[in-house]
């Protein structure tokens, strides 16, 4: 594996790929490597002959100072998980390279951007879409991989992509979780124990949520107040939000008759997680699926 840190470099070594017909697989990360980011980098790797890994917390998407300070960082232990996953270049830019002074561009994708984490995080996916419009460009790639945790980065970033004509199919990975249920997250390392424990409410209230719906419940209010007070229960988090949504505007939605999202935001301490599931309808009234 490589290591690039400026864009020419890397527009330079894929070139040489390009000309031989080699496909390259694109994974976008913030780095702190965990099993979710190795996931999207075998599924890179199975399915295009060149894998690009990008290592870069971007601060443009950072809202809260502390979060962006307190980012887990670990480069050398990154880069020898990258290696054993076979990534080929592993692109590790200065915000500098990304952002240079005269940098004055933003990409907005408008409905998307505003709800949900874009409420939470004002700015948020601005920076997402900005950054990530420049790492499809600059690499040109077959395909991107993200991950399902991030459900809204993933609707924002194929809505941009298509939006603007990109050419790379955007490939999305189911979550990866903890034997508990608890999706895995570079945050989850500043969890305490006790924080980690009441972490796992998360993923359980959207199991509980499904086996509702599955008795029959298809009022959309009704499952995310159920989702919200499950949460809300859990001594020591504090919910952001908890809602069942339409799982491509994520807007919101009457019933989940149509397929679903419910997904959720919660603060452990001052560790903010998200998590969501989608929901499928039920069965038949009063039948299990
Ligand atoms: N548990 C997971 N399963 C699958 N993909 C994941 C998981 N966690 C993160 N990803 C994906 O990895 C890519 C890089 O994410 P990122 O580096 O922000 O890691 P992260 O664990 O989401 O960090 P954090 O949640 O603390 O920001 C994104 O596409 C993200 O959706
Ligand atoms: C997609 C991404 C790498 C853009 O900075 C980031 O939001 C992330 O890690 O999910
Ligand atoms: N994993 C999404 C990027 C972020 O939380 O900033």
């Amino acid at each position: 594996m490589e290591t690039i840190t400026t864009i020419a470099a890397l527009r330079q070594a894929l070139r040489q790929a390009r000309r031989e017909d080699q496909t390259i697989g694109l994974v976008p990360t913030m780095g702190a490597f965990h099993e979710g980011h190795l996931t999207l980098m075998r599924r890179a790797k199975a399915e295009n002959d060149i894998v690009v890994a990008t290592l870069f917390v971007n601060p443009a998407q950072f809202n809260d100072p502390e979060d962006f300070e307190k980012y887990p960082r670990d480069d050398e232990r990154d880069a020898a998980l990258a290696a054993a996953e076979g990534v080929d270049y592993l692109f590790t830019p200065a915000p500098a390279e990304v952002y240079p002074k005269e940098f004055d561009t933003v990409v907005v994708v408008r409905a998307l951007s505003e709800r949900l984490e874009g409420a939470s995080r004002p700015g948020h996916f601005n920076g997402v879409s900005t950054v990530v419009a420049k790492l499809l460009n600059i690499a040109g790639a077959d395909r991107a991989y993200f991950g399902e945790k991030d459900w809204q980065q993933l609707q924002l970033v194929k809505r941009m992509a298509a939006d603007l004509d990109i050419p790379t199919e955007i490939v999305s990975v189911p979550t990866v979780r903890e034997p508990d249920g608890l999706a895995l997250s570079s945050r989850n390392v500043r969890l305490t124990p006790d924080q980690r424990k009441a972490a796992k409410v998360l993923s359980s209230a959207l199991s509980d949520t499904q086996a509702i719906a599955d008795t029959g419940v298809q009022d959309a209010y009704q499952l995310a107040a159920w989702l919200r007070q499950t949460i809300e229960v859990q001594p020591g988090a504090k919910i952001d939000y908890a809602v069942v949504v339409d799982p491509e505007t994520l807007q919101e939605i009457d019933t989940i008759e149509n397929g679903a999202l419910a997904a959720v935001a919660a603060t452990f301490g001052k560790v903010r997680l998200i998590d969501n599931r989608l929901l499928n309808p039920p069965i038949g009234p009063g039948l299990r699926r």
